[in-house]
């Protein structure tokens, strides 16, 4: 019989071989996503092997991870141009007004466009989320995430070394590793849902799958990769 206040991996299941410490809630979702989850998001990653790189600051070791990396992507705006941002944060902040038929949403998006930091562009994005709910794009939740991959696919697409970078994490659990950020990062304790590493880990298993052997000749997803415009 089980002792009261002691868990057995058979009841708690694999993910305390990863996440490395007993959750004694079992249906709080933790950062290290559980086992099932992870190969679903990345085949390539061995729950039971894998290592976890966390990445938060830019100047971290894998700091080019981050949203406020200083890489301009080059997007397709509603008008079919195509217009630079100077950051993946540029990009989804502004995206919270970007269609909004509103003057005060509108002047937003062109503030978050010419802001010069990434950092700059998060506060103006945030500030008026926080003080003009009503003016952030009505669907926000549920397209945040699409936002977010698209222009992570255009960064990881353009720029070879991150690129590589990436590929080199093959087999690790990527978390971002923002004490604050619940949604895209892993929170102090490990609570976060760590989208950011989600999305990053899913690039990655979709860049594996793209320079595979095909009709046997191996093609780098760069020489493939016409859906985003090179700088
Ligand atoms: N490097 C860095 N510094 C911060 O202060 C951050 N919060 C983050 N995380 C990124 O912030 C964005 C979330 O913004 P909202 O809260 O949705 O306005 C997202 O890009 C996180 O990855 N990174």
């Amino acid at each position: 019989m089980e002792k009261k206040g002691l868990y057995s991996i058979a009841a708690i299941g694999p993910d305390m071989l990863i996440s490395g410490f007993l959750q004694p809630v079992p249906d709080l979702t933790p950062v290290i996503p559980s086992v099932d989850e992870t190969s679903a998001i990345d085949p390539t990653i061995c729950p039971y092997e894998s290592s976890i790189i966390f990445f938060y600051k830019t100047w971290d070791p894998y700091g080019a991870f981050s949203n406020f990396s200083p890489h301009p992507i080059q997007m397709l705006d509603e008008n079919g141009d195509y217009f630079t941002w100077l950051s993946v944060e540029h990009y989804y902040q502004a995206h919270k007004f970007v269609g909004v038929n509103d003057a005060v949403a509108i002047n937003c998006v062109e503030d978050i466009k010419s802001s010069k930091s990434p950092e700059e562009a998060s506060r103006i994005g945030r500030k008026m989320q926080r003080q003009r709910p009503d003016l952030v794009t009505p669907d926000w939740e549920s397209i945040k995430t699409d936002v977010m991959y698209r222009a992570l696919k255009c960064k990881f697409s353009i720029y070879p070394h991150l690129n590589s970078m990436l590929l080199s994490t093959t087999g690790c659990v990527l978390v971002e590793a923002s004490p604050h950020d619940l949604f895209w990062g892993g929170g102090r304790d490990g609570e976060g849902l760590n989208y950011l590493g989600r999305l990053l880990m899913q690039l990655r298993s979709e860049f594996l799958g793209d320079s595979q052997t095909q009709n046997g000749i191996s093609v780098t997803h760069q020489q493939r990769e016409d859906e985003v415009k090179r700088p």
